[in-house]
């Protein structure tokens, strides 16, 4: 059953994808990590994140020295390969967006990984929410404000569920504090993938 939960803004849809449309989705992004497999940026300081990184789509999201952007291709040089159907499908049913996301970043989470406190802003047009979707092991996500610091909600995402972060909420800090490594049996190596879509120009 979907139940549909707001937190400062943010709408969280639990148990959006049943156990049948998880697995069809993680068939597809199968197709996803073969033509571009993931890889671990860095920040602009040089530090390694830990969640490893791909994405699909005209764009996809990058970090270097040279900081935060969207490429159009893939490290190895290759596009980046078609966001899945079922990932468009989603987007559509819930964000109520004229237009289509441009990039679907892939984060995959392994026993370690977190991510800091961020806003997502390197769009051009904050009107379009972002929209995510959790895989595989429970992740604890953290949601702050607009401004750095201050008093934080956090609640933990399991496979399936669906996150909406627009209109007055689009740039309200988020993060992952950690995932629950080994927590469910969707995902057959272990390990946390959260898609996250945005229109990006
Ligand atoms: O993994 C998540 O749930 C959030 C990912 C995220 O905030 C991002 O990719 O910008
Ligand atoms: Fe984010």
């Amino acid at each position: 059953m979907v139940n549909r939960i707001n937190l400062r803004g943010f709408d969280i849809y639990k148990g959006y994808l049943d156990a049948a449309a998880q697995a069809d989705l993680i068939g597809a992004l199968r197709g996803v990590l073969k033509a571009a497999p993931l890889f671990s940026p860095t920040t602009r300081f040089g530090k390694q994140m830990s969640v490893r990184m791909t994405s699909a789509g005209e764009y996809g999201w990058y970090s270097d020295a040279s900081g935060y952007r969207y490429e159009r291709r893939h490290p190895s040089g290759v596009d980046w390969p078609p966001i899945p159907d079922q990932v468009l499908q989603i987007w559509r049913d819930l964000t109520g967006a004229h237009r289509d996301p441009q990039c679907c970043l892939v984060n995959y989470y392994g026993e370690d990984a977190r991510m800091g406190m961020h806003q997502d802003r390197d769009e051009a047009d904050f009107s379009y929410p972002v929209l995510s979707i959790s895989l595989g092991d429970d992740g604890l996500f953290r949601i702050g404000n607009e401004d750095r610091g201050g008093r934080t909600e956090s609640l933990w995402l399991a496979s399936g569920d669906v996150v909406v972060m627009g209109g007055p909420a689009r740039l309200l800090h988020h993060g992952v504090d950690r995932i629950r490594f080994g927590s469910s049996r969707v995902m057959p190596k272990g390990g946390r993938i959260n898609l996250t879509c945005r229109v990006v120009d």
